[in-house]
């Protein structure tokens, strides 16, 4: 038997690939090297050569001609090498992905449609070549980039890479995958100034043009691609509060860096608190930063406490928000909207900036970082952290890497060795008094697929919030005995299937509960079944 290669259409993909057919008898094909190649070794062949590019961006390229020219083994490496591959694909190499993307740029991979397309925005839906229908779309319009800010058209790579975590992680097939950059102008002058800038060269409309462009693009986008679930991913803060509630009700739609960042915190602070001697109404929550991430997880962690049969009053005066001007109270000189409804209603001392001194008034139990400021979570915090509290839970959130609050290292030495770890971008393992301690990554990337999934199982019309509720209670009853032994606060990234299988079976029976699901057959299943039915759904390269 010999082994023939010869080249193919893929309708299901639009690439050209090597189609391998075994043909009995048949004479070799000239010019080929004699051996045939397993997919593990042509696997273990992709994978020596990704490791010997030295530095993330190159290994970030590679990936991406991976991609390009043959989808199903770039994902058949995302599966088998997780933990390697994520951190390329996603957060940290991807924010250098977006810094870097007018040099590094080589094929498009996504949408872009700027404001010079209004009034012919669903022409230019309508023109990018989906081999399926299209289920999920992430769009960003590059206006906060992780913790990076406005870097305009060259987000593109956050919308492409949150889409390869759908696939990755949740088995959503590639091809009915979205990504599309609203390219809005900028006001990052070095990105107006690069003449290899990708995106319009213009600073960003006021809120009534942008109003009008958004109507446009999302009437479109329900009217072409009816089936759609969207993702809202990087808006600045005060445009991701508005279009969520502005359009949350015409399509189903969330948006990841509020209700999927809320969604992960407050499971990730459910497996801490069972870590920590202290009763659930007496945690103490500070939360460094008060943007769109952080009053997503505030508003989201009101229910940590809910839940216990708490007031709504009571839990939100568990909750503490400082921001760049300090601690949040009423009465303080411009706090904006979106941060009022966790403003102090009974601070009368003298305004507080100094962390440290912060820490002191308040005696958190748990210190959250979404400010995007390297190195906030001082080695002093952390030791006034660690005599509030025996076990303090520090969660250093925000992407990159670089822009974390602190690192485990020093989590770890300043509390000596008590604190409970968590940070958005992923570090390794530590040994600390001769134990190895691993670190959780708090991230929305163990929440959106999951969601987004289920939610496009039973055509949910809409994203409720029990619908992302049921997400963060999923993802929390969702460690193993061996991940509790650990004292793991999030599963290991390598189960994150059947993490996001069984959050899916969770978002489903919400969304039926809301009665926002269109997908009645899915009611007759029960969850056995039903977890069955996800998981046969799910695509695999
Ligand atoms: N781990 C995760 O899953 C996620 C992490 N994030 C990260 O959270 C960070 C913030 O994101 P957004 O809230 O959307 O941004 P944002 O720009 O809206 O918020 C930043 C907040 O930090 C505050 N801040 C800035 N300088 C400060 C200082 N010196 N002291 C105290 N507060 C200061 C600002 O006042 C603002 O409230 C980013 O780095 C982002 O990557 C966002 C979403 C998900
Ligand atoms: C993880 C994410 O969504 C962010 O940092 O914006
Ligand atoms: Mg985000």
């Amino acid at each position: 038997m010999s082994i023939v290669l010869t080249p193919y259409w893929s309708p299901d993909e639009g690439i050209q690939k090597l189609k391998i057919e075994a043909r009995a008898k048949a004479p070799a094909a000239p010019g080929l090297a004699p051996p045939v190649f397993s997919m593990k070794a042509q696997l273990d062949r992709t994978l020596l050569q990704l490791r010997s590019r030295t530095s993330p961006i190159e290994k970030y390229t590679f990936l991406a001609q991976v991609k390009q020219a043959d989808v199903e083994a770039f994902y058949k490496l995302c599966l088998e090498y997780m933990p390697e591959i994520i951190p390329i694909i996603y957060t940290p190499t991807v924010g250098d992905a977006c810094l870097q993307y007018s040099k590094i740029y080589r094929n498009r991979e996504g949408l872009f449609i700027s404001l010079k397309d209004k009034g012919r925005i669903g022409n230019i839906l309508r023109n990018w070549p989906l081999a399926n229908e299209a289920r999920i779309s992430v769009v960003t319009d590059g206006s906060r980039i992780l913790g990076l800010g406005d870097l305009g058209a060259n987000g593109m790579p956050i919308a492409v890479g949150k889409l390869s975590l759908y696939v990755a992680c949740a088995g959503i097939r590639p091809s009915s995958t979205f990504p599309i950059t609203l390219d809005l102008g900028t006001d990052n002058s070095s990105n107006l100034s690069d003449p290899l800038y990708l995106g319009l060269r213009q600073r960003r409309p006021l809120d009534a043009e942008y109003d009008a462009f958004m109507d446009e693009f999302i009437t479109e986008m329900g009217r072409v691609h009816p089936k759609v679930l969207v993702q809202f991913e990087d808006f600045s803060t005060d445009h991701a509060f508005s279009y969520l509630e502005r359009f949350r009700n015409r399509l189903p739609l969330f948006n990841d860096d509020i209700q999927g960042t809320g969604a992960v915190v407050l499971a990730g602070l459910l497996s801490a608190a069972r870590l920590v001697p202290v009763p659930r109404n007496e945690h103490r929550i500070l939360l460094f930063g008060a943007g769109s991430a952080s009053v997503g997880v505030a508003k989201q962690l009101m229910s940590f406490f809910t839940i216990t049969g708490m007031s709504e009053e009571a839990a939100r005066s568990q909750i503490w928000l400082v921001d760049s001007k300090g601690l949040v109270y009423v009465g303080r000189e411009e706090v904006a909207d979106h941060k009022m409804y966790f403003a102090r209603r009974h601070y009368t001392g003298i305004p507080m900036k100094d962390l440290t001194e912060i820490v002191k008034y308040v005696k958190p139990t748990a210190l959250l970082g979404l400010s995007t400021i390297a190195g906030a979570f001082t080695p002093e915090v952390i030791r006034q952290m660690s005599q509030n509290t025996p076990r303090p839970i520090i969660f250093p959130l925000s992407n990159p890497v670089q822009l974390s609050e602190c690192t485990f290292t020093e989590a770890l030495i300043h509390s000596n060795g008590t604190a409970i770890f968590a940070s958005g971008s992923p570090f390794g393992s530590e040994v600390i008094g001769g134990v190895r301690r691993e670190p959780g990554q708090g991230n929305n990337m163990y929440i959106f697929p999951g969601l987004g999934l289920g939610a496009i199982l039973c055509r949910a019309k809409s994203v409720t919030d029990s619908m992302v509720q049921a997400a963060a209670f999923g993802l929390a009853g969702s460690l193993s005995w061996d991940e509790r032994a650990l004292e793991l606060v999030y599963p290991r990234v390598e189960r994150i299937r059947e993490i996001s299988a069984h959050i899916a079976v969770k978002v489903i029976r919400a969304a039926q509960q809301a009665g926002v699901d269109n997908s009645t057959d899915l009611k007759r299943m029960n969850d056995t079944v039903l977890l069955e039915f996800v998981k046969g759904k799910m695509w695999n390269p």
